[in-house]
């Protein structure tokens, strides 16, 4: 039986998964946590990955790593890194993304050139914040890369090895100096960002090419984003959105054709089969509940049973969940804040329900935005560690205003990495078709009165805070 495996190098931890090539049926499974904090040196996911896959990955056939996508990977000639990675999260570089924007002549230039307007999450924004701040160390980057394409690379011998380094269609298209639509690097906006540096890029590989091999002889497949993880995991048909609550909130659907939306809210990426994954992301998901949890003194089942016990519309409260400032809407300084605290309101209960409806909200514009691309209208998959909370399939479907279908609980992106490698190492020119993922459908609202009376609560409490 041939064996392949998966890698999900997210933001909070590193998740692996052994699958049966031909049929995708899960093995094994690993796990480790990544450190905290929006700068991390590139080595702790290698050693994250080891540790996740001690014992597991001798005798696979083929493996793929599937990554939070943006990050900042900065190497010197020798191929070490110059700096901490600066993570997607990481919201220094905004007025950096600013600048990109005027300079070029207006957000619809980059739409137009790369799909995506920059925010502060967006590689080339972190290059002209390191150009601008530590001009010493971009002139001793030589390379620059993303943290799937780090661990591909050092899963191929990395820094002085023989390996070059590679990335995928995917992943490179969260650069903003790679055309999702003319599949080609923009050397010219590398360098107006870099302050005329052109640092070495790694090759983009096609969907099922090879990178090369570990140097034990086991395939390495091109890896990719982790988004584009997911969809290749669910294996998602057109019309579909997933809305993934992991540390990031997105949405995202495949599509035939690349986006390009001035508004920047919808980031056009390109997928990991040769199409493209339009995409909208907040900041601020999973952890507006765990934070949330925590402050009330309960975990994560205790957060679920109050968040029951409150009425929808939580009493009134609104939860603005700009806990780590936010990405879509572009607000990179901005806080949460609990807006419409009256005495009769001010429990737990109703604190609880408005953080899962305020998360969820968000979302909802996400999924507004895509609409307003002409994007979804198919069925909305949730994922993501903080779909495993039941209250948050119930209110995702009131908020909304629609069935949701629910994913049995898994880990997608690792799964969507592990197929693949399957891909890449069975030379087809499709990937291998693995069974349909099963789901549980969370009905529509009865009436959606309830739904669109939170939803414009939600927007008036951003509208005040916009002043
Ligand atoms: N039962 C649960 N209810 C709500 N949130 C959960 C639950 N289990 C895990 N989470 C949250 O999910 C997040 C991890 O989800 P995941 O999709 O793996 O994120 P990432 O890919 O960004 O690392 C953590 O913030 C964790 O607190
Ligand atoms: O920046 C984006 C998408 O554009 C994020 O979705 C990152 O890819 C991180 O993902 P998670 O760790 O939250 O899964």
């Amino acid at each position: 039986m041939r064996t392949v495996a998966g890698v999900d190098s997210s933001t909070q931890s590193c998740k692996i998964v052994i699958c049966e090539a031909a049929t995708g049926r899960v093995l094994h499974r690993g796990r480790a946590l990544h450190p905290e904090g929006t700068e991390v040196h590139p080595e702790a996911w290698w050693q994250a990955l080891r540790e996740a896959g001690a014992g597991l990955l001798e005798d696979v056939d083929a493996i793929a790593v599937a990554g939070q996508q943006h990050g900042l990977v900065a190497v010197d000639d020798s191929g070490r890194p110059v700096r901490d990675a600066l993570l997607w999260n990481d919201v220094r570089s905004a007025a950096a993304a600013t600048q990109l924007i005027q300079e070029l002549g207006g957000p619809q230039k980059w739409a137009e050139s790369v799909g995506t307007v920059p925010v502060a999450s967006v590689t080339i924004s972190k290059l002209r914040w390191m150009a601008e701040h530590e001009p010493e160390l971009a002139d001793r980057t030589a390379q620059v890369m993303l943290p799937h394409d780090w661990l591909t690379w050092r899963l191929r011998g990395g820094p002085g090895g023989t390996a070059m380094p590679t990335t995928d269609r995917g992943d490179a298209s969260g650069t903003g100096y790679w055309s999702p639509g003319d599949d080609v690097y923009r050397q010219d906006l590398l360098a107006l960002a870099f302050g005329g540096r052109t640092p070495d890029l790694p090759a983009v590989l096609g969907p099922a090419e090879a990178a090369g091999h570990t140097p034990d002889g086991v395939l390495v497949a091109a890896g990719t984003g982790d988004n584009m993880g997911a969809a290749l995991g669910l294996g998602i048909a057109p019309g579909d959105v997933v809305v993934s609550l992991g540390t990031s909130g997105t949405a995202f659907a495949v599509a035939e054709h690349p986006a390009a939306d001035a508004s920047g809210a919808v980031a056009g990426f390109a997928d990991a089969t040769g199409r493209f994954l339009p995409l909208v992301c907040t900041l601020n998901a999973a952890r507006v509940l765990s934070a949330t949890a925590g402050m009330l003194g309960t975990d994560l089942d205790g957060l679920d049973r109050l968040a029951r016990q409150a009425a929808p519309g939580s009493g009134g409260l609104v939860f603005l969940p700009y806990l780590d400032g936010e990405r879509t809407p572009n607000l990179p300084d901005a806080s949460g804040s609990l807006v419409g605290l009256r005495r009769q309101n001010m429990d737990p209960a109703n604190v609880a329900r408005a953080a899962v409806e305020g998360m969820l909200c968000n979302l909802a514009n996400a999924l507004e935005e895509l609409r307003a691309q002409g994007i979804g209208a198919g069925r909305v998959l949730v994922i993501g560690g903080a779909a495993k909370m039941p209250v948050v399939g119930e209110i995702a479907a009131q908020v909304f205003g629609a069935p949701v279908t629910l994913p049995e609980p898994d880990e997608y992106v690792a799964i969507g990495a592990a197929r693949q490698a399957a891909w890449a190492l069975s030379g087809t020119p499709e990937p291998p078709s693995w069974p349909v993922v099963a789901a549980r459908e969370v009905p529509g609202p009865t009436e959606l009165d309830t739904g669109h009376r939170i939803r414009r609560a939600y927007a008036t409490a951003v509208s005040t805070m916009n002043g």
